[in-house]
């Protein structure tokens, strides 16, 4: 199998790193700020980062990272760097086997402001670059709702390797979906997946596990033959996409089903299993530049799960040229078989807008 040492390494990195996000869900504190753009940030969000690079940097040095955060806060405060530095000494996997192929603990504050610095490269084109989210959907995490650890690694610009994380999923790929899932998060009954995907080799899913890794099983989308019983997801918020020309395609479409909103890159894996079928993003703003990685290891999974990625206009999602995907609008993300179609009417409702 292609890429084994980057899949296992990315699953073992993720499953340590959601381990963690989830000890700071169930603590009393969660360690939020505000960032410069007035999204929140976390105690798990900057844990997660430095464990996830830490792990990449032990078995692959050379990588670069492409990371949402970094080590500024941190540097500045040294009562959050202490919290961040408590949660990444706890959070190991209970198989110490396991455990060691990602390098064991962080060694020192030091070596944790390191890591999390290292998230810095520019991306491009050229050779191997991971894309982190090491907490997508901050909002949902804070909410209790739907968030995702997420890491690819990019191989000259071309997603090839996705890990997500999904505490919040039920375990069961046929588990029906709608709003209200992640809802009861605190129960943790049944919860918890690590869905992956490596190019050309298909895309699975497996009980997110506190040691190793738990036998996978293969995805796929559904088979949709009626588009007008197609189940579509969007986010949560807002200001991420527009509510108003999602529900007009869906209608258009003939769908009546409501929308499952739900947040973070859990949309890509929900429909990448057959739970959902739809993923539509249409951009708020003109000038909101998506970030790689809150698509690149979502990308790859519905790809390998027999589905169909572009922007708003049909393109192909460019993440080889830098931190964002600044050639592309939204995000349109569908079964093979009906993606004709719904991209024809993601057209035809934005072209009368213009
Ligand atoms: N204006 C705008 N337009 C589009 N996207 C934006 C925008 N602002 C933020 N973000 C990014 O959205 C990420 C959260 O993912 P979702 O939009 O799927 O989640 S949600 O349902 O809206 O909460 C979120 O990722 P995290 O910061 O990792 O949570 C942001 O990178
Ligand atoms: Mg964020
Ligand atoms: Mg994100
Ligand atoms: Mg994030």
């Amino acid at each position: 199998m292609a890429y084994e040492k980057e899949l296992e390494t990315a699953l073992l990195a993720v499953q340590r790193a959601t381990l963690l996000t989830k000890s700071v869900f169930t603590s009393h504190s969660k360690g939020t700020l505000t960032k410069s753009d007035a999204s929140p940030v976390t105690i798990g969000d900057f844990g997660a980062q430095a464990l996830i690079i830490a792990s990449i940097k032990h078995v692959f040095p050379e990588d670069e990272v492409v990371g949402e955060e970094d080590a500024d806060d941190l540097r500045a405060d040294e009562t959050l760097r202490d919290l961040v530095w408590d949660l990444v000494t706890a959070a190991k996997l209970e198989d110490s086997v396991a455990e060691d192929k990602i390098g064991g603990p962080i060694k020192s504050k030091d070596a944790l402001l390191e890591a999390l610095d290292s998230g810095k490269s520019a991306g491009g084109r050229k050779g191997r670059i991971w894309a982190l989210d090491p907490i997508d959907g901050t909002k949902g995490f804070l909410r209790g709702g739907q968030y995702a650890v997420c890491l690819a690694l990019m191989v000259d610009g071309v997603p090839t390797v996705g890990v997500l994380g999904c505490p919040n999923l039920p375990v069961d790929d046929k588990a029906p979906l709608d709003s209200s899932i992640g809802a009861d998060a605190d129960s943790g009954e049944g919860k918890g997946v690590l869905f992956s995907a490596v190019k050309g080799e298909g895309a699975s899913s497996r009980p997110l596990s506190k040691a190793g890794l738990q036998e996978a099983q293969k995805i796929s989308m559904k088979d949709v033959t009626d588009i007008s019983e197609a189940t579509f997801c969007e986010s949560v918020e807002a200001g991420h996409s527009s509510h108003g020309d999602q529900a007009s395609i869906a209608s258009k479409l003939g769908i009546t089903k409501a929308s499952v909103r739900m947040d973070s890159q859990a949309k890509y894996a929900s429909i990448a299993r057959g739970a959902g079928d739809l993923y539509l993003r249409l951009p708020v703003s003109k000038s909101y530049e998506e970030k790689i990685w809150d698509h690149a290891a979502g990308v790859v999974i519905v790809q390998e799960a027999g589905g169909e990625v572009t922007d708003a206009h049909g393109k192909p999602l460019d993440f080889g040229i830098g931190r964002t995907l600044k050639e592309n609008k939204g995000v349109v993300a569908a079964p093979k078989s009906v993606f004709p179609k719904v991209i024809e009417v993601v057209k035809e409702v934005l072209g009368a807008k213009q």
